[in-house]
């Protein structure tokens, strides 16, 4: 499963392990974007953040695992890359690639797409404001190659990276939105706050204000 996961929460993990369960797999591999070339024009958190993140998410499953290929690949990241990497890790694997349905929906934007296709089954799954009987989604995947696509109905959880961003930010709660771990680090890496606001928790993020001068201190 691809994604920028700034930050992963529950609602990544919910698809994940539908699509494990529906297709019976092995192993689900987290793959955090390095540089994802379409949130370019946004400010998208140090990969080594997200990735660390990801990992403290899926920590607790057994099947669940965490990829590294985008996060080391230097340039931006494509999928086509993504999978063919996957490819030689895993060279006797079948590899399904889970995203969400809103991404699959743009899918004809991505690099090299029709490429896609022969190197892994796609699974996407449905999302709160972008369910999978759409007149558009059905045009879009129309263009796809046959059987290219499957699309699985899942728990709705509407959860987006965009909102937990915007919670942390405002010192809001995203417990129970994201894993436990997950809000700690949040926290410990002080990620998604404005520079200069300080935490109702007490501890203090705001730079030291310059010390006051006393009127008998002298400046030259
Ligand atoms: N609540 C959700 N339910 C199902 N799929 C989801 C959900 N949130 C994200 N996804 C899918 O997971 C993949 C990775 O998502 P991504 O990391 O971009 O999270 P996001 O919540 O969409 O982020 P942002 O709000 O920053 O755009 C995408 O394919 C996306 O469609
Ligand atoms: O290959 C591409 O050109 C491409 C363009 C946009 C998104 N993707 C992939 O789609 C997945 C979800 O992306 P995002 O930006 O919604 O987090 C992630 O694995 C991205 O690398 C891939």
């Amino acid at each position: 499963m691809g994604g920028t996961f700034d930050p992963i929460h529950h609602g990544h993990l919910v698809a994940a392990s539908e699509v494990a369960d529906r297709f019976r797999l092995d192993e689900v591999v987290f793959v955090p974007t390095g540089r994802p070339w379409q949130k370019e024009g946004r400010s998208v958190s140090p990969a080594e953040d997200r990735y660390l993140m990801t990992v403290i998410a899926t920590a607790s499953n057994p099947r669940f695992s965490v990829s590294r290929v985008d996060v080391d690949r230097a340039k931006v990241t494509y999928t086509v890359d993504t999978l063919r990497d996957l490819r030689a890790t895993h060279p006797d694997a079948e590899l399904f690639f889970i995203t969400g349905a809103d991404a699959l929906a743009s899918i004809l934007s991505w690099q090299d797409w029709e490429e896609l296709f022969a190197l892994a089954k796609f699974v996407g799954v449905s999302r709160p404001g972008f369910e999978l009987d759409t007149e558009h989604l059905t045009e879009h995947l129309a263009q796809l190659p046959p059987n290219s696509v499957t699309l699985v109905e899942i728990p709705a959880l509407a959860i987006s990276s965009t909102e937990c961003r915007r919670r942390a930010s405002e010192d809001r709660p995203v417990w129970y939105l994201v894993p436990d771990g997950v809000v700690q680090y949040i926290s410990k890496r002080n990620l998604y706050r404005p520079k200069d606001v300080a935490r109702s928790d007490g501890v203090a993020t705001m730079s030291e204000p310059a010390p006051e001068k006393k009127n008998w201190e002298r400046t030259e």
